[in-house]
């Protein structure tokens, strides 16, 4: 699997967390940035995630910003993306498996890192069921037009 990483001045600390994570559950990833707590705009990173995942370049997303929000709402913009704004584990799991989703928002000013972590980590590791979440999975896709 290979993970994009993004995240604003909001989110940059939490994203180098959690890229740590990645190395120890040998994922490759691309960090298109930002790389320090400058003051940026949100969408100038959710942009290069989604449209990695959405091209197959990248496996899966994971964006960060102060509270997530902004990074899901501009990544759900791109075509095939089904970004899931997570702050909790059970939600983390029911996501991958239900919704088949395939970028992860968090908001670093939302939660701490150790529930951050965790939450990537079930995210990351959970397969999705397919079966009745299928059909309804389609009709997402099929509201893009
Ligand atoms: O949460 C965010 C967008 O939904 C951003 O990360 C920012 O934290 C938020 O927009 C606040 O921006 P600020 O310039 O850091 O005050």
């Amino acid at each position: 699997m290979k993970v994009a990483i993004g995240a604003d001045h909001g989110g940059y600390h939490l994203k180098e967390e959690i890229k740590g994570l990645l190395d120890e559950l040998n994922i490759s990833f691309e960090d298109v940035g930002c790389d320090c707590t400058d003051s940026v705009d949100y969408p100038d990173y959710a942009s290069p995630v989604a449209e990695k995942v959405a091209s197959g370049e990248a496996d899966r997303g994971i964006l960060i910003c102060g509270t997530g929000i902004g990074m899901s709402i501009a990544a759900n913009k791109v075509k095939g993306i089904r970004c899931a704004l997570v702050h909790d584990l059970f939600s983390a799991k029911a996501t991958r498996a239900h919704n088949d989703s395939n970028v992860l928002a968090m908001g670093e000013r939302v939660i701490g890192p150790g529930l951050a972590l965790e939450i990537a980590k079930v995210w990351l590791t959970t397969d999705y069921e397919g079966g009745r979440h299928a059909n309804r999975v389609q009709k997402i896709t099929d509201l893009e037009g």
